[in-house]
């Protein structure tokens, strides 16, 4: 669920920040960033050049008032465009406030007793929370399990498990402990949390530019660089023609033609994409990942605690035949007692024994992971393990004995319907099989059919077993999956799709999803998924929502037209100004050009004054616009495409020449 959106457009407080700024960026280290603005920032100062010629007598170049009033109508242009790209950085700005707050200096209890200020918390150290605790800075969670309200980050306030070992490990600054203690591991030093990085993406020049942006800005110092080489020649050519030209007349001919409207409110674009990616709670790391997600084609989703809830639980033990209940319930406990995942906890929690009533000497425990697929537990002459079916079954198979019939057959009824089978074996023979059962998240398939119309195939890639993964995958309505995957499997997957051409998100919250999620294109990590996946990832969901991805994929394309109609409406919109400068430039002196002059404007200081109001205030016009983004509606990208050409190309042509027009109508009142 986004956070309502609290800052409308224009609040007050936001276009003070804003204006002030727009004063401050007018600093040429850092408006050259912005070719175009920094070309119209030169006209000014030439301008300005002109009027103090005029004040030490010059009368070559029109009045003094005439001059100045260019003067100051450039010396708004580029405050109309500083401005733009300050509102933006305002909004983005207080937008990361509003989730940095949430990481307000928090006290934080160390293991010995003392408490010290959350800003002093350092990668690796350890702290302490109980019930009621305000976790004071981003970690993971070593020991113990709690119930945690997230409601400060996602604004759901259901409490959530969180418990060390398996995906759901990582706890977020800012965030309430409801119930237990839990010891966490401090992952991030201070400032360098995703947060820090979002908030350095959404303000600030030193905002790294995408790839889309930066190509888009050498297109844009091209046209102005081809407008320099045409105003330098026209000044011989009008002298050839002894057309007077004046300094001032040339210059507003200049910041007319070169795309000032465009690159006024290009930064300001790219900003309030990220800003709307921060209000659907997704912390993005590079504004890139933003816009590739609007061009993504396959989505690759994991399933345990991605598609479903994800604290798989078992729920029965069914013993082999020959073998006692007890027997069974003995090594699926104790091939659970040192198991931190939330399947190795459910087995002690079912089965109600006390693991060291059995009094092991010298254990040795196996760990679970995702490349062996099960665990277990050494001890004596004895080895217990639990794991996948076909993990198992390789085991007993390969010491030379059989797999029970009836326990394939309970296994594969249980994954019929969507539970997870865990094969017990002791010294290789099969004593039973334990069900896990897991739970789909609520409205997945509807989300999953809106991906399907926006042209995005799903796949769910699992470790689990076929059967479990065809159930799940039918009641979650993907359109393909891939079951009993081990990591590498996945980012196999992903790079065949990539040779492919198809652009590839991943959406996953464990550490075996962490080589996919820094394959994808677009690798999406669960906030609550381990350290290892938020950092492979480029965008960090603090919804835990695996169907994010819609939100970021309509962020992405919107984020993409909304740059391609301004632009579009920028180019268009300097069309309109031949007509109403050449015209006024040289109407006098070649008569031949009197087609041209199809606005007869009142003259040609009217003429080229309404061209350079009109270039202008079209910049602030359009700042709402740049910052909502152009409307996203999920229809066949070309439909879009001549959708908005038509309305922003043509637009942009009749546009300002009713503007201009009006203009000069208006101000030939005073001449
Ligand atoms: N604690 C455990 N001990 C032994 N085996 C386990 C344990 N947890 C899971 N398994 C087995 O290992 C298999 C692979 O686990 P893995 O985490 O790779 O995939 P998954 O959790 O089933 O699905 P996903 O890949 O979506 O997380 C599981 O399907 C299950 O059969
Ligand atoms: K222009
Ligand atoms: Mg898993």
């Amino acid at each position: 669920m986004t956070r309502e959106n609290k800052t409308n457009l224009f609040e007050k407080t936001l276009v003070q920040t804003a204006f002030k700024e727009a004063f401050i960026k007018l600093n040429p280290a850092t408006l050259y960033k912005n070719p175009v603005m920094f070309a119209v920032e030169i006209g000014t100062a030439i301008m300005l050049g002109v009027c103090f010629w005029i004040l030490l007598g010059e009368t070559s170049q029109g009045s003094f008032g005439y001059n100045f009033s260019i003067f100051i109508l450039l010396l708004f242009t580029l405050l109309f465009a500083n401005f733009a790209e300050a509102i933006a950085e305002a909004r983005g700005k207080a937008q990361a406030d509003s989730l940095r707050k949430t990481r307000e200096e928090t006290p934080a209890k160390l293991e010995n007793g003392e408490t010290i200020s959350s800003s002093a918390l350092i990668k690796d150290m350890m702290f302490i929370c109980e019930a009621g605790d305000i976790i004071p800075t981003d970690g993971e969670i070593i020991e113990g399990l709690a119930t945690i309200d997230e409601s400060a980050i996602t604004g759901e306030s259901a409490p959530v498990i969180r418990e060390a070992g398996g995906d759901k490990s990582s706890v977020t600054g800012g965030t309430k402990v409801l119930s237990d203690r839990i010891k966490v591991k401090v992952t991030t030093q201070p400032g360098e949390s995703f947060l820090d990085k979002m908030i350095a993406l959404v303000e600030g020049a030193n905002r790294q530019k995408s790839p889309n942006e930066i190509a888009l800005t050498i297109l844009l110092a091209a046209f102005t660089l081809v407008f320099v080489i045409v105003m330098v020649t026209l000044k011989p050519f009008a002298d050839y023609a002894n057309v007077p030209i004046t300094i001032g007349a040339l210059i507003s001919l200049f910041v007319c033609l070169i795309p000032t409207t465009i690159g006024g409110l290009l930064s300001a674009i790219g900003i309030a994409g990220m800003d709307r990616a921060l209000r659907a709670n997704v912390i993005t790391k590079s504004g890139k990942a933003v816009e590739t997600a609007g061009d993504i084609d396959v989505l690759l989703l994991d399933k345990t605690g991605t598609i479903t809830i994800g604290n798989r639980k078992a729920t029965a033990l069914y013993p082999a035949i020959g073998i006692e209940m007890e027997a069974l319930e003995k090594a699926a406990v104790l091939s659970s007692m040192s198991d931190e995942t939330p399947e190795g906890k459910s087995i002690i929690e079912l089965v109600q024994i006390d693991p060291l009533k059995y009094a092991i000497q010298h254990p040795i425990f196996i760990n679970f992971s995702a490349e062996t697929r099960c665990s277990g537990i050494d001890f004596d002459q004895t080895r217990i393990r639990k794991g996948a079916v076909d993990a198992i079954k390789n085991l007993v198979e390969n010491a030379g004995n059989t797999f029970p019939n009836e326990i394939q057959l309970k296994a594969n009824e249980i994954a019929q319907n969507g539970g997870t089978p865990l094969v017990v074996s002791q010294n290789e023979q099969v004593l039973g099989v334990i069900e896990l059962q897991d739970i789909i998240k609520p409205g997945i398939q509807e989300r999953f059919a809106r991906l399907r119309k926006m042209g995005i195939k799903t796949v769910m890639v699992t470790g689990d077993n076929p059967m479990t993964a065809k159930f799940i995958a039918e009641k979650a309505g993907v359109d393909d999956f891939i079951a009993e995957a081990k990591p590498e499997d996945k980012m196999n997957y992903i790079k065949k799709e990539q040779t492919e051409g198809r652009l590839v998100a991943m959406m996953g919250d464990g550490t075996n999803d962490a080589p996919a999620l820094a394959q994808a294109n677009v690798g999406v990590a669960m906030n609550s998924g381990t350290q290892a996946a938020k950092e492979a990832g480029n965008m960090v969901d603090l919804d835990n929502d695996p169907t994010k991805l819609i939100e970021v994929v309509e962020i992405g394309k919107q984020l993409l037209m909304t740059r391609g109609t301004l632009t579009t409406f920028s180019i268009a919109n300097d069309v309109a100004k031949y007509f109403a400068i050449i015209p006024a430039l040289f109407i006098t002196a070649i008569p031949a050009l009197k087609g041209l002059n199809i606005m007869n404007l009142h003259s040609p200081e009217t003429a080229i004054l309404s061209a350079v109001i009109f270039n202008a205030i079209i910049i602030p016009f359009l700042i709402p616009l740049a910052l909502k983004g152009v409307p996203y509606k999920p229809i066949g990208a070309s439909a879009l495409l001549r959708r908005n050409l038509l309305i922003y190309g043509i637009g942009g042509i009749i546009v300002p020449f009713i503007g201009i027009k009006l203009i000069d109508i208006f101000i030939s009142i005073f001449f």
